[in-house]
């Protein structure tokens, strides 16, 4: 049995674009599912991230259980990302207010995004899982800065409430690590990953 295709399971069109952007020579499926990513209060940035990713990727390989014989060749990608700051991890916004709360508490600090990457192989059954933090100095944004961000509607869907590739690059002052990490896919490791998988990127 040959390695077949590779299967992200995400849903976001940041990971999906940036996956495509390495030219595989494997094709690439999109496969999303809905896990729970709620995490005990213990568990620390690395392992909520490594966790989730895992649990994204088992997720489809659950999926796929009852057609196994057409996705043997599969290897599966989960990734997850969230930010952190002074110990407070921030997912995704709930709405607008918890958007500008974010943002608030980011503003004129040094926070740290922390993703991690999963691959589940369904040919040998292995599991690989890595994570990298990026720190990210956000400059000191005034509430009205804020509130007109917010209103521009990108924070909404993203890890503590901005977008690093968008309009919240201008918030920016400047990053140390993986700039890719922060968008939410390393293509550094995710290149690192594949490789143990014997895909070569490059
Ligand atoms: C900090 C930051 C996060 N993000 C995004 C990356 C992730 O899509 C999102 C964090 O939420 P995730 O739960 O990691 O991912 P998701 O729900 O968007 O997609 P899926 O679980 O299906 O893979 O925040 C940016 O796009 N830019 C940024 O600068």
């Amino acid at each position: 049995m040959k390695r077949q295709k590779i299967i992200l399971a995400s849903s976001s069109p940041r990971r999906q674009s940036l996956l495509q952007s390495l030219n595989l020579t494997l094709p690439v499926q999109i496969m999303a599912s809905n896990v729970d990513e709620s995490t005990p209060d213990d568990w620390s940035p690395a392992k909520i991230v490594e966790q989730l990713s895992l649990r994204k990727a088992r997720a489809v390989r659950e999926l796929l259980a009852s057609d196994k014989q057409d996705h043997q060749g599969s290897l599966i990608i989960g990734a997850d990302t969230i930010v952190v700051l002074n110990g407070e991890v921030m997912g995704k916004p709930r709405d607008e207010a918890d958007a500008r709360r974010m943002l608030g508490h980011l503003q004129g600090r040094i926070h740290e995004v922390y993703s991690a990457i999963a691959c589940v192989d369904l040919l040998t059954s292995r599991e690989v899982v890595s994570h990298l933090a990026t720190r990210v100095h956000m400059k000191p944004l005034d509430s009205s800065r804020i509130e007109r961000y917010v209103a521009s509607g990108e924070p909404m869907d993203k890890a503590g409430a901005y977008a690093i590739q968008g309009l919240g690059a201008t918030l920016v002052d400047h990053i140390d690590g993986c700039y890719f990490n922060v968008v939410g896919l390393s293509l550094s490791l995710l290149s690192d990953m594949l490789l143990e998988f014997d895909i070569q990127v490059i």
